[in-house]
């Protein structure tokens, strides 16, 4: 025994150092095989054709002999007497990716019994191993019929049949899938589960990322005669660029979980999915309960509170009139919350510090506030118009502390649903009363370069479908702008015309853009065109039924 080195590792029952194989034409297959595998484990090895990986799996059960290094089975080096690979064969069992190559016996039963008859085992015994594995297997319809009068399913079958029969420890699959229909591969994946329950360490090869990300405890890639990576299906398939280089996509429950959790739509502290199943099941749990924070439990005794975010004003009294008079509403119909304040613009904040010394807290900083006062469970309620810019940002803000909430919920902003928008319509409509036939009422919303600005043309196309064909409403910074206005009214010709913001504060757009005396402001062009006009200086938050929506959405959420 002197010079023979053993492994202490009772868990390793495979172990290759520095293994290098050449074929007889100088091709060199293995540079430098250097793994572990542990007893009972689930392994797959995937690489580009060629990569090496057959070369390997006929080294380990002593087909090939390395040139140099060394391959342990159960701690021991492999012996390559003939005895001593007889007994190493009974114990690593290869199936071969074309069973062809496999079977030569003329039945199923003499193929299957063939090489355990053969072994030094009682007769009684033996044939009781070859009764279990067709039973197991659910070879017994095809058993007493030629090998070659089956289907390709059928010889995968045989063929793993005619290892399992040997009791190995170790199984070797190479690419079982391979040609097989989708029947035939779920009793093959089906099979290999039984196998694994045996606690059989099984080893296949195979280029199927998704069986893998699923079935493997661990993953070898071979690259060029060399393991590029041997890792949890987990680690391995995170690495594009690893993958990249052995022609390897990602699972598909990984690449939709990773646009799940960009979106915000998934917490990206939720352990990888193992299969589109598991994915499934985060999206019913989201469906049920929208949810996007950390994924501790929620309790009933977490503090909860409503952030409220705005855009922000300097005018302290229309803030009081509109901002403050949402959060009071807020707060009376959500008593067992507490309320904060965000404000998104930076402008505003900064200029009100400097100004006032007055300070509002950013959406992060509120974030960290309630967090400090132990707040566990957030519902996000904005004050803006629409689903734009402002809103994302705002609720990417908020994502960011994901992992630190049990539970962060978003109501809408104002014109979300189409409920919304008639809702609004009814809300402004029942504070203006019926405008003359001779009269006109412009809104002047902000409007913004995000796709979502079309709903102030379609909202100024739903004043007129529900009876208000003198109301109009535009926006300072996109379309409809005064220039098309213009042109509208132009058409009815009104004797006056009444200008209101559609903005949830009259600040500096409602005083300035609109009402001001600035020649571009829309009080004088509309003058100018010569219409009389008068400003009602009154932001969307001073009235009590547009508060209420705001209230209904966080209901909603
Ligand atoms: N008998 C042989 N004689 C010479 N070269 C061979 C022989 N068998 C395989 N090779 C070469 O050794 C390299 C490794 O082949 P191997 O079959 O081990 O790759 P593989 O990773 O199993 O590929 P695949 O995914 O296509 O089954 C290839 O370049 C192949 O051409």
């Amino acid at each position: 025994m002197r010079g023979i080195k053993f492994m202490s590792d009772h868990n390793t029952i495979l172990k290759a150092e520095s293994v290098y194989f050449t074929y007889e034409d100088g091709h060199q297959a293995l540079k430098g095989i250097n793994l572990e595998i542990k007893r009972g484990s689930k392994v797959v090895f995937m690489g580009a054709n060629g990569s090496g990986k057959s070369t390997f799996f006929l080294c380990l059960n002593g087909i090939h002999k390395p040139q140099s290094g060394t391959i342990y089975f159960n701690g021991a080096p492999i012996d390559y007497s003939r005895k001593g690979l007889l007994a190493l064969r009974s114990k690593v069992g290869i199936v071969f990716q074309d069973p062809d190559n496999q079977l030569f016996s003329a039945s199923v039963y003499q193929e299957i019994s063939f090489g355990v008859l053969n072994l030094k085992i009682p007769e009684q015994k033996a044939r009781q191993q070859v009764e279990d594995v067709i039973e197991s297997l659910e070879i017994t319809p095809f058993r007493n019929k030629p090998t070659h009068a089956l289907s390709g399913g059928q010889k995968k079958q045989v063929s793993i049949a005619d290892i399992l029969v040997m009791n190995p420890d170790i199984i070797i699959l190479d690419e079982p899938a391979a040609s097989l229909d989708p029947k035939h591969t779920a009793i093959v994946n089906h099979i290999v589960d039984r196998l694994t329950e045996r606690g059989i360490t099984v080893i296949i090869s195979t280029h199927d990322v998704n069986f893998s990300m699923d079935w493997a405890d661990e993953v070898i890639l071979f690259h060029d005669g060399t393991i590029l990576m041997q890792g949890q299906p987990e680690e391995v398939f995170v690495n594009k660029a690893v993958l990249a280089k052995t022609n390897l996509e990602q699972p598909a429950c990984i690449v939709l979980f990773e646009s799940l959790c960009k979106k915000g739509i998934l917490n990206p502290a939720l352990p990888l999915p193992k299969n589109l199943s598991s994915l499934e099941q985060y999206i019913a749990d989201i469906n049920t309960k929208i949810n996007y924070g950390s994924v501790h439990t929620m309790t009933q005794t977490d503090k909860k509170a409503i952030l409220v975010v705005s855009f922000g004003t300097s005018y302290h009294d229309t803030c009081e009139k509109t901002i403050a008079q949402i959060e009071k509403d807020i707060k009376s119909a959500y008593p067992d919350y507490t309320i904060y304040r965000a404000w998104t613009s930076k402008m505003i904040i900064k200029k009100l510090k400097e100004r006032d010394g007055i300070v509002v807290p950013t959406v992060a900083e509120a974030c960290n506030k309630m967090l400090e006062d132990g707040i566990k469970q957030i519902i996000v309620q904005p004050t803006h118009v629409i689903n734009g810019i402002e809103n994302e940002i705002m609720k990417e803000d908020v994502l960011s502390f994901r992992d630190q909430f049990t539970s962060i919920k978003f109501g809408t902003p104002l014109l979300t649903s189409a409920k919304d928008n008639e809702s609004v319509i009814n809300a402004l409509m029942s504070e203006f009363g019926t405008i003359p036939k001779n009269e006109a009422l412009i809104f002047m919303g902000h409007g913004t370069t995000h796709y979502a600005n079309s709903i102030y043309a379609a909202l100024d196309y739903r004043f007129k479908d529900m009876g208000y064909s003198n109301v109009y409403l535009g926006t300072v910074e996109a379309y409809p702008s005064m220039e098309t206005l213009l042109k509208m009214i132009e058409e009815q010709k009104p004797d006056k015309v009444t200008l209101a913001p559609f903005m949830i504060v009259a600040g500096d757009h409602a005083t300035n853009d609109m009402a001001g005396n600035d020649s571009d402001s829309w009080k004088c062009q509309l003058e100018r065109a010569g219409y009389p006009v008068e400003c009602i200086l009154k932001g969307l938050g001073e009235y009590q039924q547009i508060r209420d929506i705001f209230v209904e959405h966080i209901q909603e959420a």
